[in-house]
């Protein structure tokens, strides 16, 4: 389709989205008086007008049962993370018994580890990507410090070329296989939270299995964005954080993927708790652990309810629309805010040079421009003007339009707006 930089143009596409009208269903913050053009739903997602709903209820529950709550409330605390199972799982393509929600992403990476990251002999190398998100890099530092080993010994790096700004697939799977019968576990970001690349997350998982490794995924900027399909990628684990892409509130409860292959087994090791224990005889407060048949196992506290609520109002929206109405409005309103880019630097001859793959299939929601002449001036700017984005050092600014909120007119307003802010340097 030939795009139009005018705000007619924008309108049309905003009539033909089916979409449009879940714009309503969250709550934008405003800035001078006006709801501000929002990107940023990659870090931190929007507030669903359901979720303070989905709060008040546990809230009432708990006022009005107090322990029974456990039990008794419409949608009882005890078995309340089973709700999220099914639903979920059509978003990252799992059967529902392979996931369960739980704790928050790192941690749950940190516990996921416990299980899968099992050196021994040769055997004792995570292969990551370089730059990952600190949080990640910090994770598997430590836990390879954890197991006695430096992290120049037993932490690889896969690495951009020379002026490149994503990984290439065949330098990935080189790596895997260079390291080969020394890698244990390959743990990488599935969507880069820097350039918004999406891995090939089907390759580079059977490569990791052609060596003898398992192979993991950081998933927090994927779920909810791209289209996933780990059971079928024969994925061995994976968790994401959900106030991304996926509208639960800061800082909530992380989605967790475990293989079916290791359910139920006799070799398999973790970190237990009373959460993950035979739900039918959990409350007998028996000595042993008996594992849940499922991902549930991995359970160890019981459950945050009040945290899990909002992360349930937002599921139950995506499970009304789903990834595939979602990914095709995504593919055609990040190609407009691309085009609105280009041309917008045209214009003004602004040198915006977008660091994101510029093939379908291998993005997701995000661009990021890298802004040669710009710099934070032009940021500041454009929050000062109600568009919300986020800075990256050294240069990068993150766009995401969600295609759950945002519109093609917010795409056409911000072109205006960054024109603006360009020229008034
Ligand atoms: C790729 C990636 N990993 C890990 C994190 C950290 O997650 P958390 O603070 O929820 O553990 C984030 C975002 O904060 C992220 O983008
Ligand atoms: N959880 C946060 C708390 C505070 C500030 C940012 C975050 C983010 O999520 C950042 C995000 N992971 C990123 O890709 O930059």
């Amino acid at each position: 389709m030939r795009f139009e930089n005018t705000l007619e143009f924008a309108k049309k596409l905003d009539n033909e989205d089916k979409l449009a009208s879940y714009k309503d269903e969250f709550i934008f913050p405003k800035v001078n008086g006006k709801q501000v053009i929002y990107f940023t739903g990659n870090s931190l997602g929007l507030q669903p007008r359901s979720a303070k709903k989905y709060v008040d209820e546990v809230m009432e529950d708990w006022a009005n049962l107090a322990v029974e709550g456990h039990f008794y409330a419409e949608k009882p605390w005890w078995d309340y993370h089973e709700r999220f199972s099914a639903k979920l799982g059509k978003v990252v393509g799992g059967k529902p018994s392979e996931i369960t929600v739980m704790n928050t992403l790192t941690v749950n990476l940190h516990l996921l580890m416990a299980t899968f990251y099992k050196p021994e002999g040769k055997r004792f190398k995570i292969i990551c990507e370089e730059k990952a998100f600190p949080s990640d890099q910090y994770m598997i530092a430590s836990q390879v410090k954890f197991h006695g080993y430096t992290e120049k010994d037993a932490v690889v790096k896969i690495e951009k070329r020379e002026g490149e700004h994503f990984f290439r697939t065949e330098d990935i799977l080189a790596k895997i296989e260079e390291v080969g019968e020394e890698c244990a576990l390959v743990l990488i970001g599935g969507v880069n939270y820097y350039s918004g690349q999406v891995l090939d997350m089907e390759l580079i998982t059977k490569a990791g299995h052609a060596v003898g490794a398992k192979v993991g995924w950081d998933l927090a900027h994927a779920a909810g964005n791209i289209e996933l399909k780990l059971h079928d990628w024969d994925v061995d684990f994976a968790a994401w954080c959900s106030y991304k892409y996926m509208n639960s509130g800061p800082g909530n409860a992380s989605g967790s993927f475990i293989n079916e292959k290791y359910h139920g087994k006799k070799d398999i090791t973790r970190l237990e708790g009373w959460w993950g224990h035979n739900k039918e005889r959990r409350f007998l407060m028996e000595p042993e652990f008996q594992p849940e048949p499922n991902a549930h196992a991995w359970q160890i506290s019981n459950a945050p309810i009040l945290a899990m609520a909002p992360y349930l109002a937002s599921l139950e929206m995506f499970d009304e629309v789903g990834m595939p109405a979602l990914i095709e409005k995504r593919n055609r309103i990040v190609a407009y805010l691309e085009f609105i880019l280009q041309e917008i630097d045209k214009e003004v001859d602004a040198s915006f040079e977008i660091i994101t793959p510029s093939k379908q299939e291998e993005r997701g929601t995000q661009l990021s421009v890298f802004l040669h002449g710009e710099g934070k001036e032009l940021f500041n700017y454009l929050m000062e003007q109600g568009v919300i984005t986020d800075w990256r050092e050294p240069n990068v600014i993150r766009l995401a339009p969600a295609p759950f909120y945002c519109s093609f007119k917010d795409m056409y307003n911000f072109g205006q707006i960054l024109k603006k802010g360009i020229l008034k340097n």
